[in-house]
């Protein structure tokens, strides 16, 4: 069956000041389950977007009913040997960790309490019922995804290596976390005990939007071992709750914070992508390139997965909400195959032949909802014209308007069952950069917030609601524009199949950068994030690659390359200029007298990116260009550099990529020539492999200041 998706959305809560609720559930009429989720569009708020999820929970709904509908009827699978998957996803602060974990009192217990109560009152009915001939054993791990590194919530911290534990692919296909501690629980007092104290060893920390904000991915896995007689019957659920994502400028986040938070926007960015490759078809799903994905290997695991969509009813979320009801709207698109776990017998060692283990595998299946009723009727229509994409998500407006002008409007909804009234308000994309919009326009508890609720107040500085209503404007611009973009491209070009030597070429990086163990863990996530682009790049879309180049941005800060690509782009997709995450007050246009810090950069801000300074990159930027001067370079130093013999013999040796002609230079030692190989063949061979001038080497990471100087000083001597 499909995933099934739910949304839930969160009642208002009192802190809150902004009380505008614009998200509520419809449909399922007659005592049915809601089924819709609507809420204005953010263009025209007389005119109601929708969106068709498996059930909808609205805001009264307790932890009981919700645990009740959707988690206890797979109680009974579980025990038969299925696998069970529970994950809520949601921006920041719209209940997932409520959801999932809950409140202490007997009521506010979430989902995870819930399933161990029924995990155990199940076992022991079994028990029971089989005169004491089965018993179940039951073991928990609980683990969490927290920079893109594994640690194990059921050891102490003090036991935390630097790099985390590593995955393990399994010979079924499942990836696992080597080396993980497993603990058997014996009841639900044992298991609270356990429970409490590794969330404990989880890492929270307060962020703005969200006072208890989880900063990592908790992932829990409840083991059940039944045994009667030599048959031992084993089978897993696993319940994840997913860290939520946000916006750093509005959540005022220090270093530590920033760096954690682009970890969890990349890894939810990443599965949003998976979500999106799968549903579309794509052969390479790109799992690999965050260890969250790689675990919850959506479309790959067998047995039941339900995602609990977590929204927040408030005007302030409104395009995140849209952003994420359209990546939950394409994982119901997602099929998984429901095959139980064999039964092993007892000392025989477990026999996985290799036909079991491709069966376990799960092929992806691009269009999976036959379950799906609100697609039956699209994928009849689907097979008429079996080159059309397949629309990833139903959307529908509400209300009969005039025919929008945007490129997007002609556009059919392909997965829903519902009548579309109106062909206006297409939906905004969550892939492109603009469609994880930003919360500018949320407010929570801060002083914005109130500012966002409360006319502008005479002689204030506040924002006014004609200020956000054009900010509102402006972003869904943005994404409607680009999400044009993308769809003006022919279809063949949106996926091409890449050249044999380039997707080869792009494999032996891949593999390169997870292999050297040596490098730098944000260096590697720059790196990797340059590479995603590159691939979305070939593959020809280019509002990935735009989305990873802004993310591979605090790695690589100020580098002109990467600004020159980043705008390139944004050009290209018709999206306004770049907002710089770094202070334009301390950027100043470059002069004939460049002044030069003492150990580096120069003054305009293009501050450069070498072997130490990855980390912690943005604020260690800022706090150089802090730094007093003390030297001045003239400009006519460098046009006597770029006509140079040793100018010319320093670009021939950096263009040659070769590692040990490199190495040779002064200042360059193995890892140093290795990261600029590599950021070479990343950066700049797409645009014809060549460092052309000094002045552009001088911005290649690792290569600025006083690097250069060293290695320009050297081929003098
Ligand atoms: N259904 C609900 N009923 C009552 N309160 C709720 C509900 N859902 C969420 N809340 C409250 O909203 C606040 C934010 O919820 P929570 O911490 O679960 O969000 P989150 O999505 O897990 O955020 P993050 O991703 O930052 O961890 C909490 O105070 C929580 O108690």
């Amino acid at each position: 069956m499909s995933v099934r998706v739910v949304a839930r959305i969160r009642p208002l809560l009192e802190k809150e000041t902004d009380k505008d609720t614009i998200v509520r559930a419809d449909g399922g009429e007659n005592g049915q389950p809601h089924t819709i989720v609507k809420l204005p569009n953010p263009k025209n708020d007389s005119e109601d977007f929708s969106f068709a999820f498996n059930s909808v929970y609205d805001q009264s709904t307790s932890q009981e009913a919700l645990f009740t509908a959707e988690v206890a009827p797979h109680l009974k699978a579980l025990f038969q040997g299925y696998d069970v998957t529970l994950f809520a996803y949601g921006v920041t602060g719209t209940g997932k960790t409520h959801t999932m974990r809950g409140g202490l009192k007997l009521a506010d217990r979430g989902v995870i309490p819930r399933l161990l109560s029924g995990v155990f009152r199940r076992g022991k009915k079994i028990t029971r019922e089989s005169g004491g001939e089965t018993t179940v054993q039951v073991a928990l791990s609980y683990y969490e995804i927290y920079n893109d590194k594994v640690f194990d919530l059921l050891e102490p911290p003090e036991k935390r290596t630097a790099t985390g534990l590593p995955l393990r692919a399994e010979a079924s296909g499942r990836t696992v976390v080597a080396g993980l501690s497993e603990r058997a629980c014996e009841d639900l007092k044992d298991f609270e005990k356990l429970y409490i104290e590794a969330n404990q060893n989880r890492v929270t920390a307060s962020t703005k939007l969200n006072a208890h904000s989880s900063r990592s991915h908790a992932i829990l896995r409840v083991k059940i071992i039944q045994t009667t007689g030599d048959t031992v019957r084993e089978s897993t659920a696993s319940a994840i709750d997913l860290a939520g994502s946000e916006d750093n400028r509005r959540t005022d986040n220090g270093k530590e914070r920033l760096v954690e938070s682009a970890a969890i926007n990349k890894s939810l960015f990443v599965l949003s992508q998976c979500i999106e490759a799968i549903s579309r078809g794509d052969k390479r799903i790109p799992y690999r390139e965050s260890k969250m994905t790689r675990i919850l290997s959506l479309g790959q695991n067998n047995g039941i997965t339900v995602m609990i969509l977590n929204l927040a009813p408030m005007r302030s979320y409104h395009l995140d909400t849209l952003s994420s009801l359209n990546v939950s709207s394409r994982a119901k698109r997602i099929e998984v195959r429901e095959i139980e776990n064999e039964v092993v017998y007892k000392q025989v060692p477990k026999q996985v032949s290799s036909l079991t283990g491709a069966a376990r595998r799960q092929p992806l299946q691009p269009l999976a909802n036959a379950h799906n009723a609100h697609n039956v009727a699209a994928a009849g229509a689907k097979k008429e014209d079996t080159n059309k994409p397949v629309k990833a998500f139903a959307v529908y407006t509400d209300k009969a308007s005039k025919p929008v002008t945007t490129a997007l409007a002609s556009k059919p909804a392909a997965n829903s069952s519902q009548v579309r009234r109106s062909s206006a308000g297409k939906r905004p994309s969550d892939h492109e950069p603009a469609a994880r919009p930003s919360k500018l326009a949320r407010p929570t508890t801060t002083n914005t917030s109130k500012t966002m609720s409360t006319p502008k107040t005479k002689g204030s500085a506040t924002v006014s609601a004609a200020d956000i209503e054009a900010m509102v404007e402006k972003k869904v611009g943005e994404v409607l524009a680009a999400r044009a973009a993308a769809d003006r491209q022919p279809q063949s070009q949106a996926q091409p199949d890449l050249s044999e030597a380039v997707q080869k070429r792009l494999e032996a990086l891949e593999r390169k950068i997870d292999s050297d163990e040596w490098r730098d863990e944000n260096q590697s996530e720059g790196l990797r994030l340059l590479l995603a682009a590159r691939q979305s790049k070939e593959k020809g879309d280019d509002a990935a690659a735009l989305r990873n180049y802004e993310m591979a941005l605090p790695y690589f800060p100020g580098q002109a390359k990467l600004l020159g690509k980043i705008d390139r782009l944004r050009a290209r997709l018709g999206l306004g200029a770049r907002v710089s995450p770094v202070k334009r007050s301390v950027r100043k246009q470059r002069s004939r007298q460049v002044t030069v810090d003492e150990d580096t950069e120069y003054e305009d801000g293009e501050a450069d990116v070498d072997e130490e300074s990855f980390s912690p990159i943005v604020l260690k930027q800022e706090a150089k260009m802090r730094r007093p001067r003390t030297r001045v370079v003239a400009q006519p130093v460098f046009d006597a550099q770029e006509s140079s013999k040793e100018g010319r013999l320093l670009l021939d040796i950096i263009n040659s990529r070769d590692v040990k002609r490199i190495r040779t230079l002064v200042g360059i030692g193995a890892k140093k020539a290795q990261a600029l190989v590599d950021y070479l063949d990343l950066m700049i061979a797409e645009d014809g492999g060549q460092v052309e001038s000094l002045a552009q080497l001088r911005n290649v990471p690792g290569m600025g200041g006083r690097a250069f100087d060293r290695a320009y000083e050297g081929l003098m001597v």
